[in-house]
């Protein structure tokens, strides 16, 4: 598919705020579930730790866009591997890289150019090419599996479409269908499905994505005022910045969530020697 990088974002960036951010902010809903934030003062000092996290990563980026780089590219893989946590090692693993190394390896000008915007390009070339690198290595789990099992399961059918999408789509079209159905929804689900009142997790979620991505407009509209060139490259900076100072809280919560809960992203309970379906919490 031919779709110029600012075209491609105008999809991204609305997918991303309708669809991606509420499956973040859920974790408000989830914090309450882990610990008893009593009272307003409860929920405050919960808040100023998540924002304290996010300010802490975007002043990292501010200082060492490069490193900030490649750290958000690893721990994101790290994140994204939950999205297949009830299956064996090498294929979670092959799920989380392949999310960001399958478009690295199959758009590497593309993928690198995009990756100027949010750092100096040396360091933005050594990110797009350790990430098509870990691409290319996540196909040996994929292609073992196949050879040995010679049957599809639902991982396995899974990766080869995320592979298929990767090469068809463009990269930022790819990461907004991924990152928007598969991982955003398969969180919320389950996350949902925990939670005692669904209702009130629903309008908390909503409240809270809205407060973020207006916050991305404004910043965008605050600086174009000053540099009305580069709207596509804030827009871009708004986005993943964004997204990579959002995902450190919400990496360590959503852990400790799977973790207490013995819950898996795809919505079964690990007993430690099988996977069985958790009932949902009663009201
Ligand atoms: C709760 C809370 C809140 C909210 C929150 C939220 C809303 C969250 C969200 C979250 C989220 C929402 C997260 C996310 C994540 C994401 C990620 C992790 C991503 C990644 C990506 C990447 C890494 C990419 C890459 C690339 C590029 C850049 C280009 C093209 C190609 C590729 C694809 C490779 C607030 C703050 C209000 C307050 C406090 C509390
Ligand atoms: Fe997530």
């Amino acid at each position: 598919m031919d779709l110029n990088p600012s075209s491609q974002f105008l999809i991204l960036a609305p997918l991303i705020a309708v669809f991606g951010l509420p499956h973040g902010a859920l974790d408000l809903p989830i914090a309450e579930r882990l610990w008893p934030l009593e009272g307003v003062s409860g929920k405050l000092k919960f808040i100023a730790s998540y924002v304290g996290l996010i300010l802490l990563v975007i002043a990292v980026w501010l200082v060492a866009p490069g490193v900030a780089l490649s750290a958000f590219l690893a721990y994101s893989a790290l994140h994204f591997s939950g999205d297949w946590a009830g299956t064996a090692a090498p294929l979670r693993w092959a799920g989380g890289v392949a999310a960001i190394g399958a478009p690295a390896l199959l758009h590497p000008t593309e993928v690198t150019a995009l990756f100027g915007h949010l750092a100096p390009l040396p360091a933005a070339a050594i990110a797009a090419d350790a990430a098509a690198l870990a691409g290319a290595l996540a196909i040996i789990p994929l292609a073992l599996t196949l050879a040995i099992r010679r049957r599809l399961s639902q991982p396995v059918i899974e990766l080869m479409i995320l592979w298929i999408a990767a090469w068809l789509l463009p990269p930022l079209l790819f990461f907004g269908i991924y990152f928007c159905s598969l991982h955003s929804i398969r969180h919320y689900r389950s996350s949902i499905r925990r939670m005692p009142s669904a209702r009130r997790a629903l309008f908390t979620a909503i409240g809270l994505s809205s407060i973020v991505a207006l916050a991305g407009v404004s910043f965008v509209l605050v600086r174009s005022v000053a540099d009305p060139a580069v709207p596509f490259e804030l827009g871009l900076q708004a986005v993943f910045i964004g997204l990579a100072a959002l995902t450190v809280p919400h990496m360590i919560l959503v852990e400790r969530f799977d973790r207490r809960l013995f819950v898996t992203r795809v919505g079964q309970k690990n007993t430690g020697d099988g996977i069985e379906p958790l009932p949902p919490v009663s009201a």
